[in-house]
């Protein structure tokens, strides 16, 4: 392979470990390629299963006593750092994952929301006051209940598709409850977690309170997960991995964000061409690679062909090439062979009877933009998480069919229902099976403080964002004291 891209003035890098405030090379490295020329932009250090150890062992050992306001200043900081180099941090996130410019720029500004969401809620008092002089019974006291810092070490796994807000939304609220935490981010993009690592350093982060370890999954997960000091395991990734991961934590506070298949349900009294442009982007949006992404579009038959139409013409409208290119609206898939899988599902779901109505094209990494029409429930291309560019549209003929078609999946993680009653809308809200349910929204509709997360083959049903994490990563402690009325 060639050295890296001239283009996008990209210094090669060597990168190491983060442990302990030092900075690890090791003789055992992997590459990281920019996924649109296959360049080799970066080499990583890979970690041993005694530098994992060594890293929780450096994290059990040290006892935070940052107060709110040094936690809060130290995520401002780094929320401050970010958005001073913005660019040069979308630039480092499409050079690891093939992501067009638009989607991380896109990031880099949730990465900042998610460190200010956090930074404010460390200076949230997170306790509770019961009187107890409640009843006939009751006696002069109080009862309070104060939020402590896990006695053990998190240990965090994250996916390729968003390298630094899935990295943020992990580390971010342990820094705001004073905890430990040891990351594995994904070998395909481990960038951008380890310049988040030296940002928050950088902020005034003591350093054992964030480490990173990098290198082969399968040698370093089972060795971070299965830690004696690690007391909650936190993972973000696909559901094979995924509930391996939450059977091998055994006694161990778990929390799995999993994959999805979410529906856009298109009901007739819809906004149509509103709800094309929606949809058209959630499908499509991050190159596909949302766990909330648009997956399964269902349409009610009597608007059918007009919204197919629409849909089609939305995305002829998106511009594919170059990532690092500002016009353009699709970078790659996170590498060739996700390409050729995503062209799979889509040649299968053909031969059986869907028609193509845009894209199904595939170069190197890129796959076009993709409008699939007469899709059935019952197809690869809806069944499983195709996590791509593609928009499967399904037909149906009742709210009721559209809920039994939506609830079908093994996955239930969001949903999106575009219509103008309210009747309607509070009966999806009622009766879809997901850990969310947007009106009129795509199903990735969230801002970054609200809970989030799913159920079924989605998730364990323990929600994510700021708040849900902080709360995730506390042990409520229970206390009493005499207190006259
Ligand atoms: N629900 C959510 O919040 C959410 C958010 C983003 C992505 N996702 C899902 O993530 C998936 C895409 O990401 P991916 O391809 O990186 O997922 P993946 O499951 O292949 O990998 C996720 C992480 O697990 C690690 N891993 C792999 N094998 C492991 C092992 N044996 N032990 C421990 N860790 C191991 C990987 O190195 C990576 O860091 C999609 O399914 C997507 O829906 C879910």
């Amino acid at each position: 392979m060639s050295a890296a891209p001239e283009s996008a003035s990209w210094r090669y890098r060597h990168e190491g470990l983060r442990i302990g405030g030092e900075t690890l090379n090791r003789d055992r490295t992997f590459a990281v390629h920019h996924p649109h020329t296959g360049d080799r932009v970066a080499t990583v250090a890979m970690a041993t299963a005694d530098d994992v150890r060594h890293a929780v062992l450096v994290a059990e050992r040290f006892r935070s006593r940052l107060s709110r306001h040094d936690r809060y200043t130290i995520l401002m900081r780094a929320r401050e750092l970010i958005d001073s180099r913005r660019e040069e941090w979308a630039r480092l996130i499409t050079m690891e994952s093939g992501l067009c410019l638009k989607d991380t720029d896109y990031e880099v500004g949730r990465a900042c929301d998610v460190l200010m969401f956090a930074a404010n809620q460390a200076l949230v008092d997170d306790g509770e006051i019961y009187s107890c002089d409640l009843t006939p019974h009751g006696r002069a006291r109080k009862v309070f209940t104060t939020r402590e810092p896990l006695l053990g070490v998190i240990g965090a796994i994250t996916p390729f598709n968003h390298p630094l807000n899935q990295v943020v939304h992990k580390v971010a609220p342990a820094v705001a409850t004073n905890n430990r935490l040891v990351l594995k981010p994904s070998e395909k993009t481990p960038l951008a977690a380890l310049a988040f690592a030296d940002t928050l350093y950088e902020a005034g982060l003591p350093p054992p309170m964030f480490q990173v370890v990098t290198g082969d999954p399968a040698e370093i997960g089972p060795v971070l997960i299965g830690d004696p000091h690690v007391e909650l395991v936190t993972f973000t990734g696909g559901t094979e991995v995924g509930k391996r991961v939450a059977a091998s934590a055994g006694y161990r506070r778990t929390v799995v964000e999993l994959g999805g298949t979410d529906p856009a349900i298109v009901l007739d009294d819809a906004d149509l061409a509103e709800t094309a442009r929606l949809v058209l982007l959630g499908a499509c949006k991050n190159s596909g690679q949302r766990c909330t992404a648009v997956k399964r579009v269902l349409v009610q038959a009597g608007v059918a062909d007009e919204f197919v139409a629409l849909l089609t013409e939305q995305a002829r409208q998106l511009r594919t090439g170059d990532p690092f290119d500002s016009q353009t609206d699709i970078g790659t898939v996170i590498d060739e062979q996700a390409a050729r899988r995503i062209g799979a599902a889509v040649d299968d779901a053909v031969r059986a009877g869907a028609v193509l109505r845009h894209g199904g094209v595939r170069s190197g990494a890129h796959y076009a933009p993709t409008v699939l029409d007469h899709v059935v429930p019952t197809m690869a291309v809806v069944t499983e998480e195709v996590f791509g560019p593609v928009a499967p549209v399904v037909r149906f003929t009742t709210d009721e069919e559209a809920v039994q078609i939506a609830n079908s999946s093994r996955y239930a993680l969001s949903a999106g229902v575009f219509t103008k009653g309210l009747d309607r809308a509070l009966r999806f809200v009622n009766e879809l099976h997901a850990g969310t349910v947007n009106i009129g929204e795509v199903p990735g509709y969230r801002i970054e403080s609200t809970p989030f997360g799913g159920i079924k083959d989605s998730g364990l049903g323990y929600k994510e964002g700021v708040v849900e994490t902080m709360k995730a990563y506390t042990n409520v402690k229970t206390f009493s004291l005499p207190w006259q009325p």
